[in-house]
């Protein structure tokens, strides 16, 4: 399988750090990002093709793992639906936004592409799809991160943020795609509180689901990426391993 990644940063060194084509069969090969220099020193890294326009991968690929912002979702995406590519997509907080939901849906069910949300900086998303349908009285998501990875400068514990994953996306696009994810699983605008907390170093992410089937709780403790505290590893991680089950006979888990 082909590969062109969008978004030169984080999550997508740790990607290319860590697969290769004998283990996975992929084959990561083009590489584009707003920052042209990154983009270079990527596919230097990875033995791939820098592109100036995302345009120029799309004839050559399978796939394209989007890992760049949401806003350069509602950009491409439909541009790469159009093409029949695949897609796998880390700022997961654009498909909050009904109207470009339905149409991401609809142009590859047009052009017989798919579209996949990895777990990313979470667990417990088995559960929570594995329960969706079955009268969930309650989703909660709580996150809490160091003012660095926040981006503030303060030295005592604060709430952020406390309502709608719809509205916690468009308030902190690069902190909870998590809640998008959680919400698109359940099919729910769940409850999202954002703590800002000086006493942790991780991200940490406690989700809480009770319904007719009993209740869990999840907790990740997350360690953030070196180049980039806003991102968990676990996001990157989760991506590498969606982008291995594509060659697997037998599946674990969801
Ligand atoms: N689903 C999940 O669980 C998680 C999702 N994420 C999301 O994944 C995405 C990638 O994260 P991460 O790797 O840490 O981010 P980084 O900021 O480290 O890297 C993103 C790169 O993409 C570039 N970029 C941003 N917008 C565009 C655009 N429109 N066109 C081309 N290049 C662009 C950035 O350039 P520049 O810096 O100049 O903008 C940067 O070089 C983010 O949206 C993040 O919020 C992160 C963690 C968890
Ligand atoms: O990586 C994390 O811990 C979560 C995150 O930034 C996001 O969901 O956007």
């Amino acid at each position: 399988m082909r590969i062109g990644i969008i978004g030169c940063g984080a999550i997508a060194n740790i990607i290319i750090s860590n697969i290769t084509s004998e283990d996975s069969g992929i084959d990561v090969v083009y590489f584009f990002d707003s920052d042209i220099e990154r983009a270079e020193n990527l596919a230097e890294l990875a033995n791939g093709i820098a592109v100036l326009d995302f345009k120029d991968m799309l004839n050559d690929v399978d796939l394209v793992l989007e890992c760049a912002s949401p806003d350069s979702v509602k950009t491409y995406a439909p541009t790469i639906l159009e093409h029949g590519c695949d897609m796998i997509i880390m700022s997961i907080g654009a498909f909050m936004d009904k109207e470009f939901y339905m149409k991401a849906l609809k142009i590859a069910k047009d052009n017989n592409a798919r579209i996949h949300l990895p777990s990313g900086a979470v667990v417990g998303l088995d559960g929570i799809k594995a329960v969706a349908n079955f009268n969930l009285e309650e989703v909660n998501l709580v996150t809490r991160k160091s003012p660095k990875s926040l981006g503030k400068d303060i030295n005592t514990e604060e709430v952020l943020f406390e309502g709608k994953a719809s509205d916690a996306v468009k308030k902190f696009p690069f902190n909870i795609n998590v809640a998008a994810t959680i919400s698109l699983a359940c099919n729910q605008d769940i409850n999202v509180k954002i703590i800002v907390d000086p006493k942790v170093d991780r991200n940490v992410h406690e989700i809480t689901v009770r319904g007719d089937f009993g209740e869990f709780k999840t907790t990740t403790m997350n360690y953030p990426c070196s180049t980039n505290p806003k991102t968990s590893m676990l996001a990157a991680l989760s991506a590498i391993k969606l982008l291995k089950s594509f060659n697997e006979t037998i599946s674990v888990g969801m």
